[in-house]
């Protein structure tokens, strides 16, 4: 039996075992605009980056999704674009990379718009040593930000955080920011969020006038939950139950199985 997304009705109210599946609330897929995290959500979280793997099943409801919505599914990750399509390879979607750094509006399109220039080499090759401070830390380079990966090496946490303190108290004007993720600091081009790539891509064709619907599991992925009311969209958190959102999976096999079944229920309604 699929999971389903399991109701909210106050934040700090006890797990409800009340089973929402919200397919008949959502529009038509035609009017949606799906926008989906990676890492978390649509993917199993994997002991390094490159490790993890695409179920076929997924990769066959995306496919479908994309044509069903007429080319208005994205994802919204904090890798690369490039990765992404590596880690999809060889389908390409529409996406919004690197935490809002860079956007493409459809993955026939190889244009990749980017919001951000390439970090400063010196500042990068700063960072970079970081990884030295422990075996197990691994390095992820975007171009124009630098991810620490500490899930081999939790130890380590602490003494990355404080080496990329000491790196910014020394280059105050240096235009990044720190963002935490799962077992990950990353540093990012300042100003740019998932909310901002968000908000620009619904701006654009196909996904102007539809009516979002975001998926995503971390703390980066707020900034996306903060903005669906404006827009008229649903949130739904992974994993742990965020604030403002309108449900939440437990799992990513868990959104996983209600893509697929949002696919036999759209085509069921078009009956
Ligand atoms: O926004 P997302 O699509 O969820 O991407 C967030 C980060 O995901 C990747 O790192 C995370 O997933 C890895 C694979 O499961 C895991 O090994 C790592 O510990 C996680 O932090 C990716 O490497 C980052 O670039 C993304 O920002
Ligand atoms: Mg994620």
């Amino acid at each position: 039996m699929p999971q389903k997304i399991i109701e909210i009705p106050v934040d700090d109210a006890p797990h409800s075992e009340e089973v929402l599946y919200p397919g008949a609330e959502l529009p038509r897929l035609s009017e949606c605009a799906l926008l989906l995290d990676i890492d978390g959500t649509l993917l199993d979280l994997a002991p390094t980056p490159r490790e993890v793997w695409v179920p076929p099943d997924l990769a066959t409801s995306m496919g479908k999704l994309l044509q069903r919505t007429n080319g208005a599914m994205a994802l919204v990750s904090g890798r690369s674009i490039n990765d992404i399509d590596l880690i999809f390879a060889p389908m390409q979607f529409p996406a919004v990379g690197g935490h809002g750094a860079e956007m493409r509006l459809s993955g026939d399109n190889e244009s990749v718009a980017s919001g951000a220039p390439p970090m400063d080499k010196e500042l990068k090759r700063r960072l970079a040593a970081i990884a030295k401070l422990s075996p197990g830390i691994l390095l992820e380079d975007k171009g124009y930000a630098l991810a620490l990966h500490y899930r081999l090496a939790p130890h380590a946490e602490k003494a990355i955080y404080d080496a990329v303190s000491a790196i910014r108290a020394d280059l105050p004007n240096a235009p990044i920011e720190v963002l935490p993720g799962k077992a990950v600091c990353e540093i990012k081009p300042a100003g740019v969020t998932k909310a901002t790539g968000v908000i620009e891509l619904m701006t654009h064709e196909p996904f102007s006038g539809r009516r979002p619907i975001f998926i995503g599991d971390d703390v980066t992925d707020e900034s996306v939950f903060a903005i669906m009311p404006g827009m008229n969209g649903l949130a739904f958190s992974v994993g742990r139950r965020a604030q403002g959102v309108s449900g939440h999976f437990d799992e990513p096999r868990d959104v996983r199985a209600w893509l697929a079944r949002l696919l036999i229920d759209d085509a069921a309604k078009s009956k």
